[in-house]
């Protein structure tokens, strides 16, 4: 059980229309904790082309329940959009709920920063790291659906760094800059300023 493949297994795949065209949708799982993943794919393409592709982590908040805290939601409904736009791409949307340390958690560190801390003092004061999330799944999910090369939509220079550890080729970066609100400003900055996030300054003003 030493073969970091063992860790993960595909598990099957179905259509999925959704309201921009219709995908399919591939199940994974981490075999030792059960935690399930998912893979979002549209079009077709030759194992050597460029895929534009989007690594989304969980946010029940913001991809299921409108919230506008952070920018989450946003992405993931403009990510959709641009793969259909574009005419192929991949979603890979990990279950690793508040950067890892799940949903309740996020709740807790939503409690703290209601009372002034920022995202990552929130984590900390809960015993965590600002940020717990692991990647290795996405080679597995890529190989299955011969991908090999890519552009990269997200503002986070670790998620392009882990794809490159993990032997895959991210030929460019596209930002996606969707969802900047009011209320989730001054958290977006605090990615800016503590996580490495990049981000347009004039958008943050
Ligand atoms: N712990 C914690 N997690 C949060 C908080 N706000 C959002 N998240 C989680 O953060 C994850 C999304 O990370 P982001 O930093 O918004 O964006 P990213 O995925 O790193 O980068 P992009 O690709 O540019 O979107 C999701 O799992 C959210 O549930 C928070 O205040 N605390
Ligand atoms: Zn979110």
């Amino acid at each position: 059980m030493n073969n970091p493949k063992d860790k993960y297994e595909y598990v099957s795949s179905a259509t999925l229309p959704t309201r921009w065209g219709q995908f399919r949708i591939h199940g994974f799982v981490e075999t030792d904790s059960g935690q399930e993943h998912v893979a979002l794919s549209y079009g077709e393409w030759q194992p050597d082309d460029i895929v534009p592709i989007r690594i989304h982590s969980e946010c029940l908040t913001g991809d299921a329940l409108f919230s506008t805290r952070c920018d989450c939601g946003f992405q993931l409904e403009k990510a959709l959009q641009n793969i259909v736009a574009e005419g192929k791409g991949v979603l890979l949307y990990l279950r690793q709920e508040g950067r890892g340390i799940g949903l309740l958690n996020k709740i807790r560190a939503y409690h703290l920063q209601d009372n002034g801390m920022d995202t990552v003092e929130a984590n900390e004061h809960l015993g965590f790291d600002a940020d717990l999330r692991d990647y290795a799944i996405c080679k597995l999910m890529l190989e299955k659906l011969n991908v090999k090369r890519v552009s990269l939509m997200t503002n986070n220079p670790k998620k392009r760094a882990a794809l490159e550890s993990l032997g895959i080729e991210v030929v460019s970066r596209t930002p996606i800059d969707h969802g900047i609100t009011k209320d989730n400003k001054g958290y977006i900055r605090t990615k800016t300023e503590k996580l490495g996030h990049e981000f347009d300054p004039h958008l943050l003003k």
